[in-house]
Protein backbone atom coordinates (compact mmCIF):
# COMPACT_ATOMS: atom_id res chain seq x y z
CA UNK A 1 0.00 0.00 0.00
CA UNK A 2 1.28 3.50 -0.83
CA UNK A 3 1.79 5.82 2.16
CA UNK A 4 1.22 9.55 1.58
CA UNK A 5 4.16 11.76 2.61
CA UNK A 6 2.84 14.96 4.26
CA UNK A 7 3.75 18.15 2.38
CA UNK A 8 5.57 20.77 4.47
CA UNK A 9 4.78 24.47 4.14
CA UNK A 10 7.60 27.01 4.54
CA UNK A 11 7.04 30.70 5.23
CA UNK A 12 9.82 33.33 5.12
CA UNK A 13 9.52 36.19 7.64
CA UNK A 14 11.48 39.46 7.97
CA UNK A 15 13.31 41.21 10.81
CA UNK A 16 12.36 44.81 11.53
CA UNK A 17 13.96 48.07 12.52
CA UNK A 18 12.03 50.99 14.05
CA UNK A 19 12.93 54.15 12.10
CA UNK A 20 10.99 56.19 14.64
CA UNK A 21 9.92 54.95 18.07
CA UNK A 22 8.06 57.40 20.32
CA UNK A 23 7.19 55.82 23.66
CA UNK A 24 4.31 57.39 25.60
CA UNK A 25 3.20 56.76 29.15
CA UNK A 26 2.76 53.28 30.53
CA UNK A 27 -0.87 52.10 30.47
CA UNK A 28 -2.85 50.30 33.19
CA UNK A 29 -2.20 46.99 31.34
CA UNK A 30 1.58 47.52 31.67
CA UNK A 31 2.16 48.35 27.98
CA UNK A 32 3.33 51.72 26.69
CA UNK A 33 1.45 53.73 24.10
CA UNK A 34 3.62 53.92 20.95
CA UNK A 35 3.90 55.86 17.73
CA UNK A 36 6.40 53.98 15.61
CA UNK A 37 7.52 53.54 12.02
CA UNK A 38 8.56 49.95 11.27
CA UNK A 39 10.63 48.88 8.30
CA UNK A 40 11.01 45.18 7.39
CA UNK A 41 14.55 44.12 6.45
CA UNK A 42 16.04 41.45 4.19
CA UNK A 43 17.31 39.47 7.24
CA UNK A 44 14.86 36.56 7.59
CA UNK A 45 13.80 33.42 9.47
CA UNK A 46 12.12 30.45 7.77
CA UNK A 47 9.25 28.68 9.52
CA UNK A 48 8.29 25.20 8.26
CA UNK A 49 5.21 23.33 9.42
CA UNK A 50 4.24 19.76 8.56
CA UNK A 51 1.45 17.45 9.73
CA UNK A 52 2.83 14.88 12.18
CA UNK A 53 1.49 12.47 14.80
CA UNK A 54 4.33 13.48 17.12
CA UNK A 55 3.99 17.27 17.65
CA UNK A 56 7.02 19.41 18.49
CA UNK A 57 9.38 22.23 17.55
CA UNK A 58 13.05 22.37 16.59
CA UNK A 59 15.33 25.35 16.02
CA UNK A 60 18.37 25.67 13.75
CA UNK A 61 20.71 28.51 12.82
CA UNK A 62 22.45 31.31 14.61
CA UNK A 63 21.59 31.57 18.33
CA UNK A 64 19.38 28.44 18.15
CA UNK A 65 20.75 27.16 21.47
CA UNK A 66 19.24 30.13 23.32
CA UNK A 67 15.74 29.71 21.85
CA UNK A 68 13.28 27.66 23.94
CA UNK A 69 11.71 24.65 22.16
CA UNK A 70 8.87 24.18 24.66
CA UNK A 71 5.54 25.96 25.22
CA UNK A 72 7.22 29.37 25.76
CA UNK A 73 8.42 29.50 22.13
CA UNK A 74 6.40 32.21 20.41
CA UNK A 75 5.94 30.10 17.27
CA UNK A 76 4.50 27.28 19.39
CA UNK A 77 2.18 29.77 21.11
CA UNK A 78 1.04 30.72 17.61
CA UNK A 79 0.28 27.06 16.83
CA UNK A 80 -1.87 26.75 19.94
CA UNK A 81 -3.71 30.05 19.51
CA UNK A 82 -4.51 29.37 15.84
CA UNK A 83 -5.62 25.79 16.61
CA UNK A 84 -8.01 27.18 19.22
CA UNK A 85 -9.21 29.92 16.83
CA UNK A 86 -9.91 27.26 14.17
CA UNK A 87 -11.78 24.97 16.59
CA UNK A 88 -8.95 22.39 16.78
CA UNK A 89 -7.52 20.89 19.96
CA UNK A 90 -4.56 23.13 20.99
CA UNK A 91 -3.13 20.24 23.05
CA UNK A 92 -3.07 17.95 19.99
CA UNK A 93 -2.33 20.26 17.05
CA UNK A 94 -0.76 17.41 15.00
CA UNK A 95 2.10 19.52 13.58
CA UNK A 96 5.87 19.77 13.75
CA UNK A 97 7.47 23.22 13.44
CA UNK A 98 11.05 23.85 12.30
CA UNK A 99 12.62 27.31 12.68
CA UNK A 100 15.70 28.37 10.70
CA UNK A 101 16.97 31.49 12.48
CA UNK A 102 18.67 34.23 10.47
CA UNK A 103 17.35 37.01 12.73
CA UNK A 104 19.45 37.62 15.86
CA UNK A 105 17.87 36.28 19.06
CA UNK A 106 16.91 38.93 21.67
CA UNK A 107 18.40 41.59 19.38
CA UNK A 108 15.50 44.05 19.19
CA UNK A 109 14.70 42.94 15.62
CA UNK A 110 11.52 40.99 16.50
CA UNK A 111 12.85 37.51 15.69
CA UNK A 112 10.43 35.65 17.94
CA UNK A 113 7.55 37.78 16.66
CA UNK A 114 8.56 36.95 13.08
CA UNK A 115 8.45 33.23 13.88
CA UNK A 116 4.98 33.59 15.39
CA UNK A 117 3.77 35.43 12.28
CA UNK A 118 5.37 32.75 10.08
CA UNK A 119 3.67 29.95 12.01
CA UNK A 120 0.26 31.67 11.68
CA UNK A 121 0.56 32.04 7.91
CA UNK A 122 2.03 28.54 7.42
CA UNK A 123 -0.77 26.90 9.41
CA UNK A 124 -3.42 28.99 7.66
CA UNK A 125 -2.10 27.34 4.48
CA UNK A 126 -1.48 23.82 5.86
CA UNK A 127 -4.91 23.59 7.50
CA UNK A 128 -6.59 25.32 4.51
CA UNK A 129 -8.27 27.77 6.92
CA UNK A 130 -8.35 30.60 4.36
CA UNK A 131 -8.48 33.23 7.13
CA UNK A 132 -8.10 36.68 5.57
CA UNK A 133 -4.99 38.71 6.46
CA UNK A 134 -6.88 41.08 8.80
CA UNK A 135 -8.22 38.15 10.84
CA UNK A 136 -4.69 36.67 11.04
CA UNK A 137 -3.46 40.14 12.11
CA UNK A 138 -5.98 40.17 14.99
CA UNK A 139 -4.72 36.79 16.19
CA UNK A 140 -1.13 38.04 15.70
CA UNK A 141 -1.77 41.05 17.95
CA UNK A 142 -2.77 38.73 20.80
CA UNK A 143 0.64 36.99 20.56
CA UNK A 144 2.78 40.15 20.78
CA UNK A 145 2.93 43.80 19.79
CA UNK A 146 5.43 43.25 16.94
CA UNK A 147 3.73 40.16 15.44
CA UNK A 148 1.19 41.96 13.16
CA UNK A 149 4.01 43.94 11.51
CA UNK A 150 6.00 40.77 10.77
CA UNK A 151 2.94 39.49 8.88
CA UNK A 152 2.51 42.74 6.94
CA UNK A 153 6.12 43.80 6.22
CA UNK A 154 7.10 46.78 4.07
CA UNK A 155 7.12 50.08 5.94
CA UNK A 156 4.26 50.90 8.32
CA UNK A 157 3.10 53.33 10.96
CA UNK A 158 2.27 51.49 14.21
CA UNK A 159 0.15 52.88 17.06
CA UNK A 160 -1.47 51.48 20.22
CA UNK A 161 0.98 48.90 21.58
CA UNK A 162 2.49 48.89 18.09
CA UNK A 163 -0.07 46.40 16.79
CA UNK A 164 -2.35 48.85 14.92
CA UNK A 165 -0.80 49.34 11.48
CA UNK A 166 -1.16 51.59 8.45
CA UNK A 167 1.15 51.04 5.44
CA UNK A 168 3.55 53.91 4.67
CA UNK A 169 4.86 54.89 1.24
CA UNK A 170 8.65 54.44 1.15
CA UNK A 171 10.00 55.49 -2.25
CA UNK A 172 13.45 53.94 -2.15
CA UNK A 173 15.43 50.88 -1.20
CA UNK A 174 17.31 51.77 1.98
CA UNK A 175 20.71 50.23 2.65
CA UNK A 176 21.49 49.26 6.22
CA UNK A 177 24.47 47.95 8.13
CA UNK A 178 23.44 45.90 11.15
CA UNK A 179 25.83 45.49 14.10
CA UNK A 180 25.00 42.49 16.32
CA UNK A 181 26.05 42.51 19.96
CA UNK A 182 27.41 39.55 21.90
CA UNK A 183 24.43 39.16 24.27
CA UNK A 184 20.77 40.07 23.97
CA UNK A 185 18.65 42.51 25.98
CA UNK A 186 15.21 41.60 27.36
CA UNK A 187 12.49 43.92 26.01
CA UNK A 188 10.57 44.40 29.32
CA UNK A 189 13.82 45.36 31.11
CA UNK A 190 14.49 48.08 28.53
CA UNK A 191 10.98 49.58 28.91
CA UNK A 192 11.41 49.47 32.71
CA UNK A 193 14.76 51.26 32.42
CA UNK A 194 13.12 53.96 30.28
CA UNK A 195 10.45 54.49 32.98
CA UNK A 196 13.24 54.76 35.57
CA UNK A 197 15.17 57.30 33.46
CA UNK A 198 12.00 59.31 32.86
CA UNK A 199 11.44 59.72 36.58
CA UNK A 200 14.45 62.05 36.40
CA UNK A 201 14.37 65.26 34.33
CA UNK A 202 16.06 65.47 30.87
CA UNK A 203 15.18 62.03 29.45
CA UNK A 204 15.19 62.55 25.65
CA UNK A 205 12.06 62.25 23.57
CA UNK A 206 11.89 61.85 19.79
CA UNK A 207 10.02 64.49 17.74
CA UNK A 208 6.88 64.20 15.62
CA UNK A 209 6.44 61.35 13.17
CA UNK A 210 5.23 63.49 10.20
CA UNK A 211 8.70 64.60 8.99
CA UNK A 212 9.78 60.92 9.00
CA UNK A 213 6.82 60.02 6.77
CA UNK A 214 7.69 62.92 4.44
CA UNK A 215 11.33 61.80 4.23
CA UNK A 216 10.21 58.25 3.36
CA UNK A 217 7.93 59.59 0.63
CA UNK A 218 10.80 61.68 -0.78
CA UNK A 219 13.07 58.63 -0.92
CA UNK A 220 16.17 60.57 0.16
CA UNK A 221 18.22 58.53 2.70
CA UNK A 222 20.08 61.71 3.79
CA UNK A 223 16.80 63.35 4.80
CA UNK A 224 15.65 60.20 6.60
CA UNK A 225 19.01 59.85 8.39
CA UNK A 226 18.53 63.22 10.11
CA UNK A 227 15.17 62.07 11.50
CA UNK A 228 15.87 58.55 12.81
CA UNK A 229 14.91 58.44 16.50
CA UNK A 230 14.23 55.87 19.21
CA UNK A 231 13.05 56.71 22.74
CA UNK A 232 14.29 53.30 23.93
CA UNK A 233 17.84 54.08 22.82
CA UNK A 234 18.80 55.92 26.04
CA UNK A 235 17.48 52.98 28.09
CA UNK A 236 19.34 50.39 25.99
CA UNK A 237 22.54 52.45 26.23
CA UNK A 238 22.06 52.85 29.98
CA UNK A 239 21.86 49.05 30.35
CA UNK A 240 24.66 48.42 27.81
CA UNK A 241 26.99 51.48 27.83
CA UNK A 242 29.27 49.91 25.16
CA UNK A 243 26.55 50.65 22.57
CA UNK A 244 27.65 54.29 22.60
CA UNK A 245 31.00 53.20 21.14
CA UNK A 246 29.27 51.01 18.51
CA UNK A 247 27.01 53.90 17.42
CA UNK A 248 30.01 56.24 17.12
CA UNK A 249 32.07 53.65 15.21
CA UNK A 250 29.35 53.19 12.56
CA UNK A 251 29.12 56.91 11.86
CA UNK A 252 32.94 57.21 11.84
CA UNK A 253 32.96 54.37 9.29
CA UNK A 254 30.82 56.50 6.93
CA UNK A 255 27.18 55.70 7.78
CA UNK A 256 24.70 58.59 7.47
CA UNK A 257 23.31 57.83 10.95
CA UNK A 258 23.05 55.03 13.50
CA UNK A 259 20.27 53.98 15.82
CA UNK A 260 19.59 51.26 18.38
CA UNK A 261 17.06 48.87 16.81
CA UNK A 262 13.89 48.69 18.96
CA UNK A 263 14.85 47.56 22.46
CA UNK A 264 18.42 46.76 21.31
CA UNK A 265 21.19 45.83 21.61
CA UNK A 266 21.47 45.55 17.80
CA UNK A 267 22.46 48.84 16.14
CA UNK A 268 21.29 49.75 12.63
CA UNK A 269 23.21 52.19 10.39
CA UNK A 270 21.59 53.88 7.41
CA UNK A 271 23.96 54.25 4.43
CA UNK A 272 23.85 56.29 1.22
CA UNK A 273 23.77 53.28 -1.14
CA UNK A 274 24.75 49.62 -1.50
CA UNK A 275 28.48 50.33 -2.11
CA UNK A 276 28.69 52.57 0.93
CA UNK A 277 26.98 49.89 3.07
CA UNK A 278 29.61 47.31 2.09
CA UNK A 279 32.42 49.76 2.97
CA UNK A 280 30.84 50.72 6.30
CA UNK A 281 30.30 47.02 7.14
CA UNK A 282 33.95 46.19 6.41
CA UNK A 283 35.28 49.09 8.48
CA UNK A 284 32.89 48.51 11.36
CA UNK A 285 33.75 44.82 11.55
CA UNK A 286 37.41 45.81 11.94
CA UNK A 287 36.64 48.24 14.77
CA UNK A 288 36.08 45.42 17.29
CA UNK A 289 32.95 46.99 18.77
CA UNK A 290 30.46 44.20 18.01
CA UNK A 291 30.15 40.45 17.41
CA UNK A 292 29.13 40.42 13.74
CA UNK A 293 28.19 42.90 11.05
CA UNK A 294 25.66 42.33 8.27
CA UNK A 295 24.26 44.34 5.41
CA UNK A 296 20.51 44.42 4.80
CA UNK A 297 17.99 46.24 2.63
CA UNK A 298 14.53 47.54 3.41
CA UNK A 299 11.65 47.59 2.90
CA UNK A 300 11.31 43.79 2.59
CA UNK A 301 8.06 41.88 2.13
CA UNK A 302 6.09 40.52 5.09
CA UNK A 303 5.49 36.83 5.83
CA UNK A 304 5.15 34.86 2.59
CA UNK A 305 4.76 31.23 1.63
CA UNK A 306 7.72 29.90 -0.36
CA UNK A 307 7.13 27.51 -3.20
CA UNK A 308 9.33 24.34 -3.09
CA UNK A 309 11.96 25.59 -5.52
CA UNK A 310 12.54 28.81 -3.52
CA UNK A 311 12.85 27.18 -0.12
CA UNK A 312 16.71 27.26 -0.08
CA UNK A 313 17.99 29.60 2.63
CA UNK A 314 19.83 32.66 1.29
CA UNK A 315 23.38 33.00 2.62
CA UNK A 316 23.33 36.19 4.70
CA UNK A 317 26.18 38.53 3.79
CA UNK A 318 28.14 38.96 6.99
CA UNK A 319 31.54 40.03 8.15
CA UNK A 320 32.93 38.55 11.35
CA UNK A 321 34.49 41.05 13.70
C1 LIG B 1 10.52 47.37 21.29
C2 LIG B 1 9.59 46.91 20.19
O1 LIG B 1 10.20 45.85 19.46
C3 LIG B 1 9.38 48.07 19.21
O2 LIG B 1 8.69 47.67 18.05
C4 LIG B 1 8.24 46.45 20.74
O3 LIG B 1 7.60 47.48 21.46
C5 LIG B 1 8.31 45.18 21.57
O4 LIG B 1 7.32 44.35 21.08
P1 LIG B 1 7.19 42.80 21.54
O5 LIG B 1 8.54 42.22 21.76
O6 LIG B 1 6.26 42.16 20.58
O7 LIG B 1 6.54 43.01 22.96
P2 LIG B 1 5.36 42.22 23.68
O8 LIG B 1 5.65 40.76 23.65
O9 LIG B 1 4.04 42.70 23.18
O10 LIG B 1 5.58 42.77 25.17
C6 LIG B 1 6.71 42.40 25.94
C7 LIG B 1 6.88 43.42 27.04
O11 LIG B 1 7.42 44.65 26.49
C8 LIG B 1 6.85 45.78 27.12
N1 LIG B 1 6.08 46.57 26.14
C9 LIG B 1 5.89 46.11 24.87
C10 LIG B 1 5.21 46.87 23.94
C11 LIG B 1 4.69 48.12 24.35
N2 LIG B 1 4.00 48.91 23.51
N3 LIG B 1 4.89 48.56 25.62
C12 LIG B 1 5.60 47.82 26.52
O12 LIG B 1 5.80 48.22 27.66
C13 LIG B 1 5.95 45.23 28.24
O13 LIG B 1 6.75 45.13 29.39
C14 LIG B 1 5.60 43.83 27.73
O14 LIG B 1 5.28 42.95 28.77
N1 LIG C 1 10.82 31.75 18.16
C1 LIG C 1 11.65 32.41 18.99
N2 LIG C 1 12.77 32.94 18.49
C2 LIG C 1 13.61 33.65 19.30
N3 LIG C 1 13.41 33.81 20.62
C3 LIG C 1 12.29 33.30 21.16
C4 LIG C 1 11.37 32.60 20.36
N4 LIG C 1 10.36 32.23 21.14
C5 LIG C 1 10.64 32.69 22.38
N5 LIG C 1 11.81 33.33 22.41
C6 LIG C 1 12.40 33.97 23.61
O1 LIG C 1 12.11 35.36 23.51
C7 LIG C 1 13.23 36.16 23.85
C8 LIG C 1 13.27 37.37 22.90
O2 LIG C 1 13.63 36.90 21.64
P1 LIG C 1 13.47 37.75 20.30
O3 LIG C 1 14.50 37.25 19.35
O4 LIG C 1 12.06 37.75 19.82
O5 LIG C 1 13.84 39.19 20.85
P2 LIG C 1 13.72 40.60 20.22
O6 LIG C 1 14.11 40.52 18.78
O7 LIG C 1 14.51 41.51 21.10
O8 LIG C 1 12.17 40.94 20.31
P3 LIG C 1 11.44 42.34 20.00
O9 LIG C 1 12.29 43.10 19.04
O10 LIG C 1 10.11 41.90 19.42
O11 LIG C 1 11.30 42.98 21.34
C9 LIG C 1 14.46 35.28 23.71
O12 LIG C 1 15.34 35.52 24.77
C10 LIG C 1 13.92 33.85 23.72
O13 LIG C 1 14.21 33.21 24.94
Amino acid sequence: MLSVVPTPITVRVPAKVNLHLAVGDSRPDGYHELVTVFQALSMTDDVTVVSADEPGLEVHGEGAESVPTGPSNLAWKAVRILAEHAGRDPEEPGVRVTLHKGIPVAGGMAGGSADAAGALLALNTLWKLELPRDELADVAGRLGSDVPFALQGGTALGTGRGERLVPVLARHTYHWVIALDRDGLETPAVYTELDRLRAEPKANQVGDVEPVLEALASGDPRQLALLLGNDLQCAAVSLRPGLRRTLRAGVNAGALAGIVSGSGPTCAFLCTDADSAVKVAAELSGAGVCRTVRVAQGPAPGARVLSDERADRPTPPQVHA
